[in-house]
Order: structure tokens, then C-alpha cells, then sequence
């Protein structure tokens, strides 16, 4: 038995999201974030190293091979390792609407077990816009693009400003990421283009 709860269904005043002009074209892989992020970066050695790409609309896609280092049972993928592979995909989605945002709240469906080695095939679509409220869903299908859904889920993230990051981020990885210019341009495409 599965559905989402209210705090899921966008109000009746949200509207349809827009994908941003200077949006990655469909196709493209979109970039890390934080070389460290344990979902994208290449800098987290048991990271999930996710790969994700612009689709049409406000749509990606992604893939996630499940490593040794993911297991939650013998030979099988953690659950909270396969919600991280589905948030880091919704995440992206604000890429998309260059808006900078923060998981406010995921619902998690697991249909299926998963187990290591797996590719997951992740698809997720930005649905609906409230002020700062960004409504998104995600399913990741196992056995190819078209396998069965293997997890889905539903969520709301919350636009914030960079302050979010230097007001409640560890100093010491703050001021590296400060002075780190790649990491600058990531934080500035966001800004220079609200
Ligand atoms: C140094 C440079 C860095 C550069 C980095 C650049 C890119 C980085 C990209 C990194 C990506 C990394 C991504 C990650 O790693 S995300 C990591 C996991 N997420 C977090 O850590 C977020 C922690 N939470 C918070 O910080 C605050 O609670 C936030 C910011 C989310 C809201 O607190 P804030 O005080 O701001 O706002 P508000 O409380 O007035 O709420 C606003 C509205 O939202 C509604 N609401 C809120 N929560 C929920 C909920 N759970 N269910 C349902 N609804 C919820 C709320 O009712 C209200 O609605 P309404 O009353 O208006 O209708």
C-alpha cells in the first residue's frame, strides 16, 4: 500500500514548472555540484557517482550502478542508499529551473529488491511550482531504461539562498569550497541567473 501524503499535493494555486532559457540542453550530462556530494561528486570515494542528464522539459535521467559498498543485505542494495540515488536525481531537477533548493521532504516506495551491480535507470520530473515549493517525482526501473520500477518517489524541495550553505555549513569545507573557483561558478550560475 503506497500513496503520497498531503504535504505532497501541490496547492491549488501552483503552477506548472518552467524550464529555465539557459537550462542544459536535453541530452547533456549536468555537472556535479560539490565534487564531495555523496551523490554526484567524484570526490566521494563510496559515493553513488550518479550520472545525470537533461531530458525535455523539466525531466532528467540518471544511472547508479549499485557497488559493494551500498549493500544493506547480503548482495542487496541499503534503502537508504536507493533514496539517496532518487533525491540526488530530484535534486538535479532545480538545475533545470536554476533555482538552488533543498529536499524538504521525500516519500519513498520500494517495489523491489535491488541487488549489487544492478544499474538502476532513474527518471524524474519537476511537476509543480508554489512560491518556494518545488513538487518533483522519480521512479528508478531495474533491467533497462523500460525494466520494472524497482523504487519511486514523491517530493518537496524548498528554494533557498547560498547563505543556507555558509550559515549552517562545517567552516572548514565552506571555506575550501570558497576558494575552490569551480565551485564559485556553480554557486554563481545559480545567482546570476535567479
Ligand atoms: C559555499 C558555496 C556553496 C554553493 C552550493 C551551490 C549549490 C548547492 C546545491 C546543493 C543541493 C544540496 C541538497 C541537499 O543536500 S538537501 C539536504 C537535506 N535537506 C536539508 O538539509 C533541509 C533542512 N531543512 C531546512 O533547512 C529548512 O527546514 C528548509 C530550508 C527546508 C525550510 O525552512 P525555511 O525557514 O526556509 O522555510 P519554511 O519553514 O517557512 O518553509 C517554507 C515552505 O515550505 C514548507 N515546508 C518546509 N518543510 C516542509 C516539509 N518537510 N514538508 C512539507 N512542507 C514543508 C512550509 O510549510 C512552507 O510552506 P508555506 O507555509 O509557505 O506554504
Amino acid at each position: 500500500m503506497s500513496g503520497r501524503t498531503t504535504a505532497l499535493t501541490p496547492p491549488a494555486d501552483a503552477v506548472k514548472p518552467e524550464r529555465h532559457p539557459d537550462a542544459p540542453a536535453p541530452g547533456e550530462i549536468i555537472g556535479t555540484h560539490y565534487d564531495r556530494c555523496f551523490g554526484c561528486g567524484d570526490g566521494a570515494p563510496h559515493g553513488l557517482h550518479l550520472v545525470t542528464r537533461a531530458g525535455e522539459g523539466v525531466r532528467v535521467t540518471a544511472e547508479f550502478t549499485v557497488q559493494e559498498a551500498h549493500q544493506g543485505a547480503p548482495g542487496l542494495a541499503h534503502g537508504g542508499v536507493l533514496a539517496s540515488a532518487l533525491d540526488e536525481t530530484l535534486g538535479t531537477l532545480n538545475w533545470l529551473l536554476r533555482v538552488i533548493a533543498v529536499t524538504g521532504r521525500l516519500e519513498t516506495d520500494f517495489v523491489r529488491p535491488v541487488p549489487v551491480g544492478t544499474v538502476l535507470h532513474l527518471e524524474a520530473e519537476a511537476v509543480a511550482v508554489a512560491d518556494r515549493k518545488i513538487y518533483s517525482t522519480a521512479t528508478g526501473r531495474i533491467g533497462g531504461p523500460d525494466g520494472p520500477v524497482a523504487v519511486r518517489a514523491d517530493a518537496l524541495f524548498i528554494e533557498v539562498k547560498v547563505d543556507h550553505f555558509m550559515d549552517n555549513g562545517r567552516p572548514a569545507e565552506i571555506d575550501a569550497a570558497l576558494a575552490d573557483p569551480d565551485q564559485l561558478k556553480v554557486a554563481r550560475a545559480f545567482e546570476v541567473n535567479p
